[in-house]
């Protein structure tokens, strides 16, 4: 979806406050003189309300204040910039909001969260927030921001790619061609101070970019046929090759008859040194084996997809500094509730469900948080969390599974066995992150081997 068109000139300014209120009600007064439906005396407090709730600082000197109101557009946003800071209660280390981007919602835009997460995947880039903060003019900041969110990005370190990675991208084509492949992915991540530039021979196979940098609207723009937007980061070669091809397989990029040619290097290399070719009835063979299709029909991919990105995050960068393990139950929640016993007070009883989807990027802080308690979350196949800190409780099938397993990953792959569910863990001991469907277990993160890792 292109979002500038929901941007306007009009609506970008520098802003004059150093609270969040007062930056609230100039961006407010921007948007009411054009909209005259919307009703401006509810609008504040209603901000002010969920942000005492819950925050909307997105980290980078970024907030997000966002709403729900009546009015006829499907979204309008206004965006506040202030290069002096704007106090922020609960900020650490002194922390400033410098950039306030403010997002009505018509109460009939279904794909708010989704608009939410996207707004929140481009302001994770901390070179382009500091970008906008940079730009001269408040014109140059609308012009940056309508083609950040048109997908009309142009990287301000754009250069040639070196005559090496063109190289490994043709010998790419020759190996898929040899190697009958349907596909060619790319680790878009290798490189850092250029895009990736396919040859034109890459039309001639499904082509993919598997990248942590992609933005909404690159597959308009790209010459790849299709964008993986992974989030974790690791300094492995192909380390988010595994959680991709899932991903993939579950929006229906790939199919599990594919075979797939990889180039690929360390992350940020700027340089490709690894070519591939996987077959992923071969990749995915244990899970597979059991079904064709791999994803419980209640949970919509977009939610797994979100569930893997938390899940892998927390096994690298653990929290404050320690290790986490925890354990994602998603889907069939009626049969898991069954199943389930309360360890704690349940943190997410009381609030309203759009405030509590996973796909929302504000429960990315809270659901880490969260992952310090025992048990587990129990997660609609919407996205909802239903709860955290639940022990799972299947006593039945406890003696079918595969012996070895500790305790979390036990439960993990008995609730999967005994209901609809898929179960990711998340091992606080080895860091692996896997996922469990009908019992049977599928390692995302690959144990490393003597501290390195293909
Ligand atoms: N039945 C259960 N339901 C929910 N959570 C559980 C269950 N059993 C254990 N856990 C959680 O798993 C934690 C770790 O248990 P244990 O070390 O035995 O598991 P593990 O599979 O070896 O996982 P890790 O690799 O993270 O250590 C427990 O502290 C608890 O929070």
């Amino acid at each position: 979806m292109r979002l500038d068109r929901y941007f306007s000139r009009r609506r970008t300014l520098d802003l004059e406050s150093d609270n969040l209120e007062g930056a609230l009600k100039e961006l407010l007064k921007a948007s009411t003189s054009r909209f005259k439906d919307l009703e401006r005396k509810k609008l504040l407090p209603g901000l002010m309300q969920r942000e005492n709730t819950m925050t909307t600082y997105l980290g980078n000197g970024v907030a997000l204040p966002h709403l729900r109101v009546k009015m006829r557009r499907k979204y309008v946003f206004a965006i506040g910039r202030s290069r002096e800071g704007i106090s922020y209660e609960g900020l650490k280390n002194q922390e400033k909001v410098h950039l306030v981007v403010l997002l009505l919602a018509g109460e009939g835009a279904r794909d708010y969260l989704n608009v939410l997460a996207a707004v929140a995947r481009l302001v994770k880039d901390a070179a382009f927030v500091d970008m906008l903060l940079k730009s001269e003019s408040v014109d140059d900041l609308h012009e940056q921001l309508t083609s950040a969110f048109g997908g009309i990005f142009a990287s301000p370190r754009k250069t040639r790619q070196s005559s090496i990675n063109r190289l490994m991208l043709r010998q790419a084509m020759r190996v898929a061609k040899g190697a009958h492949c349907d596909s060619i992915v790319v680790f878009g991540d290798t490189l850092l101070s250029s895009p990736v530039e396919p040859p034109a021979g890459f039309k001639e196979f499904k082509s993919v970019l598997i990248s942590r940098r992609a933005k909404e609207g690159d597959v308009e723009d790209a010459t790849f046929g299709d964008v993986i937007q992974v989030r974790s980061f690791s300094h492995g070669r192909l380390a988010q090759m595994r959680s991709a091809f899932l991903v993939g397989l579950t929006r229906g990029v790939f199919k599990t008859s594919d075979k797939i040619c990889c180039v690929g290097g360390i992350p940020g290399s700027d340089q490709f040194d690894t070519l591939v070719v996987i077959d992923l009835k071969d990749e995915f063979q244990a899970l597979l084996a059991e079904r064709d299709n791999f994803m419980p029909s209640d949970v919509s991919a977009e939610v797994l997809e979100r569930v893997i990105g938390v899940a892998m995050e927390l096994s690298i960068e653990g929290r404050e500094g320690k290790p986490v393990g925890t354990l994602f139950v998603l889907g069939d929640t009626k049969k898991v509730e069954s199943m389930t016993k309360p360890l704690v007070l349940n943190p997410f009883y009381g609030y309203k469900e759009e405030d509590r989807n996973i796909l929302s990027p504000f429960m990315d802080e809270t659901v880490k948080e969260f992952s310090s308690l025992d048990g587990a979350f129990i997660i609609r196949g919407d996205g909802v969390l239903i709860s955290a800190g639940s022990l799972i409780h299947t006593p039945e099938f406890d003696q079918s599974l595969p012996s070895g397993l500790g305790a979390r990953h036990a439960a993990g792959a008995a609730i999967s066995l005994a209901t609809g569910c898929l179960a990711v863990v998340v091992s606080s001991s080895s860091g692996q992150v896997t996922v469990f469907r009908n019992g049977i277990a599928l390692p995302l993160v690959e144990r490393s081997l003597g501290g390195k890792s293909l």
